[in-house]
């Protein structure tokens, strides 16, 4: 179980805390789905989670673990916004192995499998790829990683109809083996496969049910 306890965070530059006393519990193989405006919050919250910025207040905890910042990196894989922007290496293999050139070849099909992109040649350039390509790409490079928690910022935004219901399979597959937050202003089609549901408005996170969105 992945718990999020009393967390708040408030820069100095800000008036007002951007996170106030978010709570949150979500189980292994689930999906939990976030649901904000713009500005809510949403990015911030997952990069507390990634371990990139230090919460200013409260406790995240794995199995009653509480976690550091450093032990957040190890454990949850963060997919950004638009991760083609991120994209390094100029081949699929190449991508998927960057920074460790020792990872197994059984390991990069086993991601990419997991992302149903397997039947594509390990020398195709990334920013050949579709925008739906991409994203899975962006899950496979942290797949391969092998986290405990796949962290996803609004995984659907800007791509097709038929981009964005290939992306929600993926993930309705993935949530069998991983826990998975989403965070997202638009919740059509995620709330489908989703298992808990919260909105975020001003900082605060709020228990939703799925009948309520529909
Ligand atoms: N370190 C920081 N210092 C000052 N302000 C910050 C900091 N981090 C985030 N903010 C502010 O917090 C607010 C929430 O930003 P965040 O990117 O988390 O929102 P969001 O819900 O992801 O929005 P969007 O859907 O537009 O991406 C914004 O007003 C942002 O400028």
């Amino acid at each position: 179980m992945f718990t999020i306890r009393h967390l708040s965070y408030h820069p100095a530059a800000t008036p007002q805390p951007i996170l106030s006393d978010v709570n949150l519990d979500l189980d292994m193989g689930e999906l939990g789905l976030i649901i904000g405006s713009s500005g809510s919050g949403k990015t911030t919250l997952l990069e507390i989670l990634a371990g990139l910025a230090h919460p200013s207040r409260g406790v995240i905890q794995w199995h009653e673990q509480v976690l550091t910042p450093e032990q957040l990196q190890q454990l949850a894989g963060l997919v950004f916004q638009f991760p083609d922007r991120y994209f390094c290496g100029s081949t699929l293999l190449e991508e998927l192995r960057f920074g460790h050139p020792e990872i197994p070849y059984e390991n990069v099909y086993r991601a990419l499998a997991d992302v149903g992109l397997d039947h594509l040649p390990l020398h195709t350039r990334p920013e050949s790829l579709s925008g739906g390509q991409q994203r899975r790409l962006a899950l496979a490079v942290q797949l391969i990683r092998q986290p405990y928690l796949l962290l996803l910022d609004e995984p659907t935004a800007g791509l097709d109809w038929s981009m964005r219901q290939q992306l929600v399979q993926v993930l309705c597959r993935l949530k069998e083996h991983w826990s998975l937050l989403v965070v997202t202003h638009e919740a059509t089609e995620l709330q489908e496969i989703s298992d808990r549901c919260w909105q975020l408005e001003d900082g605060c996170l709020v228990p939703i049910s799925s009948p309520v969105l529909l």
